[in-house]
C-alpha cells in the first residue's frame, strides 16, 4: 500500500495487521520520519535524501551524525547516509563528463521529493518457531519503505548545466525490524548514454575506533587514497591506527557481507547488491579537526564509514535503461 504525503503527519494502519501494528510516519517540510510499532525508527532529510538517524527498538542510534553538521541546505550533511552520485570524490582528470561537478556529485546536495511510503509484512514465520500469536507475528515482520525522487527536471538550473543529462533517480529507504536497506534505481531518460558512479556513504556509529575492525575484506585489492591511490592487497581484517581512506574490491562478491566488528564481536553486516566496491574511511585526528562540519573533534573515535558503491570504474547507462543497486545493513 502506498500513501502519498498529503498529510503533514499521519498514523497509518495496514489492512490485515494487528490494529496495534501501525507505522507512524511524519512528514515535515524538510524531514520524513518512520517509526515501526516495535520501536525502530529512521529519519531522512530531504536535502540529499540523507538518512540522518536509524534507531533500534531500544532507541539506540546506529549511525554517526556530526554535532556541527549543517542541516540548512548550505553544505552536504556530515554523517548518516549521504548518497554519492554521479561521481565519487573529485572528478578524475581523465573523465571530462563529470569535471564540473563538486566532490561526490550533486545527489547529496539536491533537494529530493518524498514520493510516499509503503508498508509490507514479510512472510517469515515467527509463530511456529516461537509460539507467538498471529497478531505478534504481523508486528514482528513489518517493514516500511520510504521512496524519494530526484530527476534532471528538478535540479537547480546551475547544477543541471554541470551534468546536462536527462535522468531519474528513485531512492528507497526500507526500515525493517532488524535491518535498514537503501536502494537506488537510476534511469536514463536521455537520447544518449551517460556514465556514473554511485555510493552509499554510510557513517556507522561505533564505541571505539581503536577496538573496531572491518571483516570480509581479506585478500581484497584496494587503492590507498592516503598514499596517492597506491594499489595494495588487504591481509586479514582492517584495523585503524591512523587516517584510513581506501577503495576495496572485495573478493567474495557483493553478496558476501562486509562486517563491522567491535572488540571481536560482529556489530553490523553490510550486504551489497550490484555494488562491487567498498570504501573504508576514517579521517583520524588531524583531518577531523580540520573539518569545520565534523564535531566533536574527537568524534572520529566514534565513527567509521563503510561505503558500498560502484566507484572504481563507470556504469554506462544506455537511453531507456535502468540500473539498480542496494545495500542492506543488518545489526548483529
Ligand atoms: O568531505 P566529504 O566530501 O564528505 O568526503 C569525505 C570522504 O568521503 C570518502 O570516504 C572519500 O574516500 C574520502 O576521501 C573523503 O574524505
Amino acid at each position: 500500500m502506498v500513501d502519498r504525503p498529503n498529510k503533514p503527519s499521519a498514523l497509518s494502519s495496514t489492512p490485515g495487521l494487528n490494529p496495534q501494528a501501525q507505522v507512524s510516519i511524519s512528514h515535515g517540510s524538510s524531514r520524513v520520519t518512520a517509526v515501526l510499532p516495535t520501536g525502530q525508527s529512521v529519519e531522512v532529510h530531504l536535502y540529499g535524501a540523507t538518512v540522518l538517524s536509524w534507531k533500534d527498538s531500544r532507541g539506540q542510534e546506529q549511525l554517526w551524525l556530526s554535532e556541527t553538521t549543517k542541516l540548512d541546505g548550505s553544505k552536504a550533511i556530515r554523517g548518516g547516509i549521504p548518497l554519492v552520485f554521479p561521481v565519487f570524490g573529485p572528478s578524475p582528470p581523465d573523465h571530462p563528463a563529470t569535471a564540473q561537478l563538486p566532490q561526490h556529485g550533486f545527489a547529496r546536495t539536491s533537494r529530493w521529493e518524498f514520493l510516499g511510503k509503503s508498508t509490507s509484512e514479510s512472510s517469515e514465520v515467527f509463530q511456529s518457531s516461537r509460539g507467538q500469536s498471529s497478531a505478534e507475528v504481523a508486528t514482528a515482520d513489518l517493514s516500511v519503505k520510504l521512496d524519494f525522487g530526484l530527476s534532471s527536471g528538478n535540479l537547480e538550473p546551475e547544477v543541471r548545466k554541470l551534468w546536462p543529462h536527462a535522468f531519474g533517480l528513485i531512492y528507497s529507504v526500507t526500515l525493517g525490524c532488524n535491518s535498514l536497506s537503501t536502494s537506488l534505481v537510476v534511469t536514463n531518460e536521455d537520447d544518449k548514454p551517460f556514465d556514473f558512479q554511485v555510493l552509499f556513504h554510510t557513517y556507522f556509529g561505533i564505541s571505539d575506533i581503536n577496538k573496531t575492525e572491518i571483516a570480509g575484506l581479506d585478500k581484497a585489492e584496494y587503492l590507498d587514497k592516503t598514499e596517492g591511490y597506491a594499489a595494495k592487497t588487504q591481509s586479514a581484517n582492517v584495523s585503524f591506527t591512523r587516517e584510513t581512506d581506501r577503495v576495496y574490491t572485495p573478493v567474495g562478491g557483493p553478496r558476501e557481507p562486509v562486517s563491522i566488528v567491535e572488540s571481536g564481536k560482529k556489530r553490523f553486516d553490510v550486504v551489497r547488491d550490484n555494488l562491487g566496491d567498498v570504501v573504508v574511511w576514517n579521517p583520524w585526528q588531524d583531518k577531523a579537526a580540520g573539518m569545520a562540519d565534523f564535531g566533536p573533534d574527537d568524534g572520529y573515535k566514534k565513527m567509521v564509514c563503510v561505503e558500498a558503491g560502484s566507484v572504481r570504474g563507470w556504469q554506462v547507462l544506455e537511453p531507456g535503461d535502468a540500473f539498480e543497486c542496494a545495500q542492506t545493513i543488518v545489526p548483529q
